[in-house]
């Protein structure tokens, strides 16, 4: 019954006043000064006789085109938490044209309870000015939510329940939002108001999930609590001062998981994704420009890091430069000779290591940057040292374990008597989960997936990855013989031209002291018959 007077008491109090300052304005024939005390005078009786407090939360921000964040999670949270509790509700296509979105309808109320208070909530909207002209239909209806409460509770709400909202709403947005996949590779989308972005983006549905992802157990279990550390550690990071965020390299053979890694890391943080293109991006300038364009919550993305611009190279030129002086001083990223002019025309080294550690980490928080690439002795240490990447994460061929976890998802089978020879073949042979999984995916006439066939298949293409992989080591070995017996008849060839040469030379020099003894015997047969004439 108190419970019943307690919900019909704000109402009545909020009509009274209503209807006395309504009466009050419509008496427009009384004088000005009259009418504002009539409402002064109502406001009073309203505040004497109503313990009730009203807020009114207006979807206009003040700023235009702009809702109000308030009033978004306000609609949030009464959508998620209260709307169940509501007689009249009203159902929306989502903004993706996929979810459709249950709200309460206008001037329905729904109470809430917070901390023993009872809170009464309806949504309502202003009628639009009537002289005023819109250009957009509706845009000149204001709606707005407003709560009522017992005037006790006034600190109670002001000071815990409106924040709380505010942090539900939040939530509730992110779980609900359609998860997007932004690209620099096309050209940007145009915002309906103007400004033209750097970013395009579909729709992210990518389904993988760690249980699909095949990898070793402990190793996925490790990079899971990694990342659940990472997302609760707000506080953590903000006490030691550093940036919120964390980097990731993800390295590995062609085919092994790296960008089902990121889709299932994306699904698990529920993230946006940035897959940024080096190559698609003219200078640093414009580097800067897509970075600082990026939210929260989301994982930026730099694939094959060591095919996208040439940044290796350009450091070590750098490096080359600079002389042996600094040369131990891995980590400082040397500045082009000619700054200015290298920032206008390429992405350097320095300028996307400045963006990693300097400006983006000051753009806020709780980003996660991922690099992939297949070679990663090729990256320049700067690159991926621990603090710019803090996590190396390998991803190798398929064995045993990842094996169990594609036939599972791949063919709901768990245990089979073929898996003994399986794990054996998987053991010697190195072949990518993408290639295992290609194995299990084919399927029969009758359009059924036969384990045993699959399986079957499989083995057979891993025998076949076995005798092509020891074909083609033999035939490197045999090149390798080939090159070593060049090489030995080469070396033995020089040895038979040198000892040639040396004995040429040695003939040579013979000769020509022969030929100089003959020529001093015949200068001493001159000089005697010489002398022997002048003694005549
Ligand atoms: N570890 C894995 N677990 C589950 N599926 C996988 C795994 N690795 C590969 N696949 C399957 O193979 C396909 C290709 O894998 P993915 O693109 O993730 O490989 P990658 O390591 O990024 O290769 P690349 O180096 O060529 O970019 C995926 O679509 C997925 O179906
Ligand atoms: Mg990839």
């Amino acid at each position: 019954m108190e419970g019943a007077m307690v919900g019909w008491w704000p109402w009545f109090g909020s009509a009274v006043a209503s209807t006395i300052f309504l009466w009050s304005m419509v008496q427009s024939h009384i004088p000005d000064t009259v009418r504002l005390n009539l409402a002064a005078l109502a406001a009073k009786l309203t505040a004497y006789f109503n313990p009730y407090l009203q807020i009114t939360i207006s979807e206009n921000s003040g700023e235009r085109w702009k809702r109000s964040e308030l009033f978004l999670a306000v609609e949030a949270y009464l959508s998620d938490v209260c709307a169940r509790r509501a007689r009249r509700l009203k159902a929306e296509l989502g903004k993706d044209s996929k979810n459709i979105q249950v709200s309460v309808d206008d001037h329905e109320g729904v109470t809430d309870d917070f901390s023993g208070a009872t809170l009464w909530w309806y949504a309502s909207k202003q009628p639009p000015k009537a002289n005023v002209i819109s250009f957009y239909p509706g845009e000149d209806e204001k709606r707005f939510y407003r709560v009522i409460f017992h005037k006790r509770h006034h600190d109670l709400v002001i000071d815990s329940y409106l924040p709380f909202i505010l942090g539900e709403g939040r939530t509730v947005t992110i779980k609900n939002r359609q998860r997007r996949l932004f690209t620099n590779k096309a050209s940007g989308s145009s915002s309906p108001y103007g400004a033209k972005s750097v970013w395009s983006h579909v729709p992210f549905e990518h389904p993988a999930t760690f249980d699909t992802l095949a990898m070793d157990p402990k190793q996925k279990e490790d990079v899971i609590d990694d990342l659940m550390a990472f997302q609760e550690s707000k506080e953590y990071y903000a006490k030691v001062g550093k940036a919120w965020k964390r980097g990731y390299l993800l390295y590995g053979p062609p085919g092994t998981g790296k960008s089902t890694m990121i889709a299932a890391m994306a699904n698990f943080l529920d993230y946006d994704i940035y897959d940024l293109e080096l190559t698609a991006i003219k200078n640093n300038t414009e580097l800067r420009k897509l970075f600082i364009e990026t939210t929260g919550k989301s994982i930026i993305v730099i694939e094959d890091i060591d095919c996208s611009a040439d940044l290796t190279g350009k450091r070590r030129k750098d490096k080359k430069a600079s002389g042996d002086k600094d040369s131990n001083d891995n980590d400082k990223p040397k500045l082009p000779v000619e700054p200015e002019k290298d920032d206008e025309t390429k992405v350097t080294l320095s300028g996307l290591l400045n963006f990693i550690d300097g400006l983006w980490s000051a753009c806020g928080g709780e980003r996660i940057i991922i690099f992939t690439t297949n070679y990663k002795e090729e990256l320049d240490p700067a690159l991926i040292r621990r603090g710019r990447m803090d996590k190396h994460i390998e991803m190798s061929y398929c064995r045993f374990e990842s094996f169990k976890i594609l036939a599972k998802n791949y063919l709901d089978v768990i245990e089979h008597k073929l898996f003994g020879e399986i794990q054996q073949l998987l053991e010697e042979t190195d072949m990518s989960p993408a290639d295992v999984a290609e194995n299990l995916m084919p399927m029969s006439k009758k359009k059924k997936r036969d384990p045993d066939v699959c399986l079957a298949g499989l083995i057979q293409a891993l025998k076949q990855a076995k005798e092509d992989a020891a074909a083609a080591k033999a035939m490197q070995e045999e090149e390798a013989k080939d090159a070593e017996a060049k090489k030995a008849k080469q070396k033995l060839e020089a040895e038979v031209n040198t000892a040639k040469e040396k004995e040429e030379a040695q003939v040579k020099k013979a000769k020509e002291k022969e030929e100089g003894k003959d020529k001093t015997s015949e200068e001493a047969n001159g000089d005697s018959m010489q002398a022997d004439k002048m003694q005549e």
